[in-house]
């Protein structure tokens, strides 16, 4: 699914009211029946008190509009208009008009004005700011924000929680409202899915209002929505006539004394997506390791006991899956620049395989075209340095991505792959995730995607979003605090299976909370 920008979705408005003949007013007016359903259907003309707050611009206009449907059907509402500037939207007037011809006279809330009661078992609509926010809200209306969080009531945004901005973070952290449920138009935004303002919301879904599809099926998105419709259409059959061979042959690279569970991880994750093989190249001390916990991998081991310290091997890998539970023994650093220095082969770099580049920078230059690097947060600030806020992340993210021809994994509740100018979001994992040798599994899955013959970017978003499908499918037993990276790998199976279920409904719903 296609992430827009506030100009793509500008834009999308006007090719709709071209190509369908209507008036921006009957589009909005969808926007608010479409608002206005999703409400009836839930309260069925209970009596609780709804308070609209709305804004002078398109936002408010459908807070208004939807006060006007809610009128008609004899809810009990209280309409304000939230009046932070004089340069008020045509369809907002025309909506303002229509609801004063049916007798309602919302109550104009300026600077200084006192603040309508509200109650917690009330209901807010919060149409304040919508995709128009281009500045900071005054501080009066930063206070109604912080007057509305306090009432405990239901908050329901309309299309974005109001002070959110579509390409940047709040300056302060309580100038934006948040939201029980977020009612976006036609797509999700962008800002859903990062770290610093995906919690100003619980839940979003998406209101279908009838954009001009041909419009929008023909746009480029710098951001897309990864669920399973996108990764099904990337997926490699099995062949009948096919052996082991044909699937690939991974070489997982790492582990050092106390660490080589990280490697018996990756390397089960590797055999688990369908890497037809799978070596493990470990120090001494980790061979009975492998051999015992995975009679299925072959195991390679270093001159060195306790780390790795010559890498040299005369199998022929597919791809290397480097750096889980490596350390960063001199011995292993010199290892590990030797080797670049001669590698062709596809590479997949986590860990400390990923500290050793950072701390050693003139090693990034020899990594080869499209290398994986699946950093967490703090292995990504030691690679790209640190950033100012979520934008400026992927900012620094893409630069890096460009400079090095690299693709970067950036590890969060929504896992971002991003790749020259492009991201992807992934929409599947959860909290359980937060668990030891969870990133491990996550390289061993691609670097065993890579090796069946997905190509790099491919196989990065597909292993992503079956590391968290795994994980989603075994947490139903588990709960989150006993999820394992065992359990996800034990769930990857499912997550294959899980593809070829019914298909998949449109993506409207989502769940940020915890469960
Ligand atoms: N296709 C769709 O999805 C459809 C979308 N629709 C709806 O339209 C909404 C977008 O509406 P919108 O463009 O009128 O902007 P909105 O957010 O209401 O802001 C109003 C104005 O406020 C101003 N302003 C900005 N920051 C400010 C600040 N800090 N303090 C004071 N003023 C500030 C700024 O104007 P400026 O002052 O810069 O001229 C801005 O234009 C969208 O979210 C959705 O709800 C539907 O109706 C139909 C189809
Ligand atoms: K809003």
């Amino acid at each position: 699914m296609k992430l827009f920008n506030a100009q793509q979705i500008y834009a999308a408005d006007k090719s709709t009211i071209a190509s369908q003949q209507i008036t921006s007013d009957e589009l909005m007016e969808r926007a608010a029946v479409q608002l206005f359903n999703w409400l009836h259907l839930r309260l069925q003309g209970a009596s609780v008190k709804i308070h609209l707050f709305c804004g002078i611009g398109n936002n408010g206009g459908d807070g208004i509009a939807l006060a006007r449907h809610l009128q008609d059907h004899g809810y009990n509402i209280g309409v304000y208009v939230v009046n932070y500037s004089k340069t008020r939207s045509d369809d907002f007037l025309i909506n303002l008009d229509r609801l004063k011809e049916r007798k309602v006279w919302p109550i104009f809330l300026e600077e200084g004005s006192a603040l309508p009661e509200v109650g917690r078992d009330d209901i807010i609509v919060d149409a304040i700011f919508g995709i128009g926010l281009n500045r900071p809200p005054a501080a009066w209306v930063v206070n109604l924000m912080r007057y509305l969080h306090k009432s405990e009531a239901l908050v329901l945004s309309v299309d974005i929680p109001s002070g959110l901005y579509m390409d940047n973070v709040p300056k302060e952290e309580d100038a934006a409202v948040k939201a029980n449920y977020v009612l976006s138009f036609q797509a999700p935004k962008l800002v859903f899915f990062l770290p610093e303002t995906g919690i100003y919301m619980e839940h979003w879904e998406v209101l279908d209002i009838g954009l001009d599809q041909k419009f929008l099926s023909e746009l480029e998105t710098e951001y897309r929505l990864i669920g399973k419709n996108e990764v099904l259409s990337h997926y490699l059959p099995r062949e009948k006539f096919a052996h082991k061979g044909t699937y690939g042959h991974s070489l997982i690279i790492g582990g050092s004394y106390g660490k080589i569970g990280a490697v018996v991880l990756s390397a089960k994750a590797a055999l688990h997506s369908g890497s037809g093989l799978v070596t493990a190249y470990v120090p001494e001390c980790g061979y009975t390791i492998l051999q015992t916990a995975l009679p299925e991998a072959m195991v390679v081991v270093d001159v060195d006991k306790k780390n790795i310290s010559n890498i040299d091997f005369d199998i022929s890998p597919k791809v290397i899956g480097l750096g889980v539970g490596l350390g960063k023994a001199a011995s292993t650093v010199k290892a590990l620049s030797d080797f670049l220095s001669e590698n062709k082969i596809p590479l997949v770099i986590d860990a400390d395989g990923l500290n050793i580049l950072s701390e050693n920078q003139a090693l990034l230059k020899k990594m080869p075209a499209k290398t994986i690097l699946t950093p967490h947060p703090k292995e990504l600030e030691r690679l790209i340095g640190k950033w100012e806020n979520d934008f400026d992340k992927l900012k620094k993210a893409k630069d890096f991505s460009k400079k090095y021809d690299c693709i970067i994994v950036i590890k969060g509740a929504h896992t971002i792959t991003l790749y020259g100018e492009k991201g992807y979001v992934n929409t599947t994992g959860n909290p359980g995730m937060a668990t030891a040798g969870s990133g491990d599994v996550l390289t061993g899955i691609i670097t065993g995607l890579v090796a069946q013959g997905y190509e790099p970017l491919e196989a990065t978003i597909f292993g992503v979003y079956l590391h968290g499908k795994a994980a989603d499918l075994t947490v139903e037993n588990t709960g989150y605090q006993a999820l394992t990276a065992t359990g996800i790998i034990d769930g990857i199976g499912e997550a294959y299976l899980d593809l070829f279920k019914t298909p998949e409904e449109p993506q409207v719903q989502n769940e940020q909370s915890e469960q």
